[in-house]
């Protein structure tokens, strides 16, 4: 059941107490529940996301945020790499969390990214090998019945058809679909990719973007297993429930346990009346990668140069709470094109829009009831180039970066000209090596944490990115563009690589991926914020599931990766009671 006030709570003890309904909170609010004598309470700041048009609504995801009742609405701290500019930060405040605010894009990662993670944390287990199987427990892929022909898109044999999740193809084609997959047979350095989920141990190339979406919808951890546990009664979800700080039981010796959870009114902005409850077995941390940091430093810990000054005890000395950020940058390349056929015109009128809205909820086709990108690819950077480098991705199949096309302008920085027709291709690092942090600035929950996710700060990352516009500008000279690309637009027009730095830095913001912050490590290693487990290092009752635990951002889209973890978290939790 779903509850919007604490007056509504029968108990203040259940067995287990997750903070944050998002994407990972909501996979073990349904695992754990499974076992109907094990009770749950899940606490979520947001508000809920039934009958929210532009959540529900694929084309319109990007409305969803920023500066909406549906997003935290933060803010990054100054950039010295992208000419000292802020940016919004946007994370989902609902229930689904980023899985509601998100663009849908549905990947897994290479299987050298989990193998990775396995080495770094010692556990075999985070291996895709053991992982894989998770996959198939998470995805229900749901093949398009418009008519759309999707054979080629993905590779069947390797999906799941009866997990959780909806995943599915395009259901609406843009203009630029077949000079794109066209420009994959022009020029080998582009090479068609059958399946770009990273389920065939494959990244690089270009396919099409897999959403998670059904029949004209989105499909979030909301809508799939929220809905499908809902009505069980062993499971409360609260909305509206600002956690505020965890609780220690002193115990006298070892590990200090966290099993109190202290929240208050999110809609009221204020910490009284504060309320308690106890998990009788775990507390479990889903708030994600900035949610997640800032409540274990609220609570005393983490690093005592960020707590001291602030005069809170420190109870867990550890200084990697909030360190270690990792975020994809993202870069929108944008070329003006012939003609009237690119979204712009549709994007620039009410009228149309208002039309293509009406269309959607008379009967769910449309534009609207598809993602706003098609295609997406993946590559790795030139030998000469990597040659300069210790190389940070995963293995030797996984990508540096990634590209996106858009059938309109694109991009945060700058807004849409009044007239025009154009064509973005945004590129995104997809192994930086720059790291940020997200720390508390007061002791009240309710003021938004420093976030600084400190892109292109390292030489790797500003040359990743310079050799990303390079690829796109051989990409877009492919014959498939001759009759459409008419130029560039802006600052992309530079040639030598000092011009083309000084336009990532000018236009570089977030793909809105912040990971790490909590990042696991191996259990006898002096570094990391939990174990492999997952449980927070020097306390007992508390692990944290969400994307922070990762100890290198995944070279994807991540929320694929983290109903992975989150599914094998339950499996480790329900192992541990
Ligand atoms: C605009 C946007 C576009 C994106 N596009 C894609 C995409 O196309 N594909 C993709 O794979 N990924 C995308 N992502 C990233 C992806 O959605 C996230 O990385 C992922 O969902 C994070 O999952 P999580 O469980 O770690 O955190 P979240 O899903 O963010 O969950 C955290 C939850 O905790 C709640 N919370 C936080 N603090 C508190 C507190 N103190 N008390 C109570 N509750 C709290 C939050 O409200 C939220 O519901 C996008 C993200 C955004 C924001």
């Amino acid at each position: 059941v779903t509850l919007t006030d604490a007056s509504q709570l029968t108990t203040t003890t259940y067995d287990y107490i997750i903070v944050g309904a998002g994407n990972a909170g909501l996979v073990l609010a349904n695992r754990l529940t499974e076992d109907a004598s094990t009770t749950v309470l899940v606490l979520e700041a947001g508000v809920t996301d039934e009958n929210v048009i532009p959540v529900i609504a694929p084309f319109l995801g990007p409305s969803v945020t920023p500066d909406t009742p549906w997003d935290w609405n933060y803010t990054t701290t100054a950039q010295p790499g992208l000419d000292n500019r802020t940016y919004p930060y946007p994370r989902g405040r609902l229930l689904g969390g980023s899985s509601s605010a998100n663009y849908m894009i549905h990947q897994y990662g290479t299987n050298e990214d989990w193998d990775r993670m396995a080495d770094v944390s010692g556990d075999a287990g985070w291996s895709w090998n053991n992982m894989k199987q998770y996959i198939a427990r998470h995805e229900k892929f749901v093949v398009p019945t418009n008519g759309q022909n999707v054979s080629d898109e993905f590779i069947p044999s390797l999906h799941s058809f009866t997990g959780e999740l909806q995943v599915s193809l395009p259901v609406w084609n843009q203009t630029i679909d077949s000079r794109v997959i066209a420009t994959t047979q022009q020029l080998a350095e582009f090479p068609y990719n059958e399946d770009i989920s990273g389920i065939n141990n494959d990244m690089l190339g270009i396919g099409w973007a897999q959403s998670s979406m059904v029949d004209g919808e989105r499909a979030s951890s909301s809508t799939s297993y929220l809905a499908s546990a809902n009505d069980r009664p062993n499971l409360t979800v609260l909305i509206n429930a600002m956690v505020t700080k965890l609780l220690p039981i002193n115990t006298p010796a070892g590990a200090r346990t966290f099993r109190n959870v202290q929240f208050s009114d999110a809609r009221t902005f204020s910490v009284t009346p504060s309320f308690q409850v106890q998990a009788t077995k775990e507390v479990i941390l889903s708030a994600g990668a900035v949610g997640t940091p800032q409540i274990l430093q609220l609570s005393g810990i983490g690093a005592p140069a960020d707590l001291e000054p602030l005069k809170i005890p420190v109870l867990i000395n550890n200084t990697q709470v909030g360190k270690n950020l990792q975020d994809h940058p993202l870069l929108p390349n944008i070329f003006s094109v012939q003609g009237d056929l690119s979204l712009d015109h549709i994007l620039r009128d009410p009228a149309q829009i208002g039309a293509a809205i009406a269309q959607w909820q008379a009967n769910k086709t449309g534009f609207i009831s598809n993602n706003v990108v098609n295609n997406i690819g993946f590559a790795r950077l030139n030998a000469s180039v990597l040659d300069q480098f210790t190389d940070p991705a995963a293995g030797p199949t996984t990508p540096h970066f990634e590209i996106i096309f858009a059938d309109f302008w694109l991009d945060p920085v700058v807004p849409i000209p009044s007239n025009g027709s154009y064509f973005t291709i945004l590129t995104a690092l997809v192994t930086p090596t720059s790291r940020g942090s997200v720390a508390i600035q007061s002791t009240n929950p309710f003021d938004a944490p420093l976030i600084n996710p400190n892109m292109l700060d390292t030489e790797f990352d500003i040359t990743t990115m310079v050799e990303s516009i390079k690829a796109i500008k051989r990409f877009a000279v492919a014959p498939a563009w001759d009759d459409y690309i008419t130029g560039t637009v802006g600052t992309l027009s530079g040639t030598s690589d000092a011009d083309l730095e000084e336009h990532a830095r000018q236009h570089t913001t977030t793909v809105f991926h912040p990971s790490s912050t909590a990042s696991m490590a191996a259990e006898d290693s002096n570094d990391g914020v939990v174990n492999p487990d997952l449980t927070v290092k020097g306390t007992t009752g508390l692990r944290v599931v969400d994307l922070s635990v990762f100890p290198f951002i995944p070279s994807c889209h991540p929320q694929g990766p983290v109903y992975m973890l989150a599914e094998r978290a339950a499996d480790l939790i329900k192992a541990t009671h």
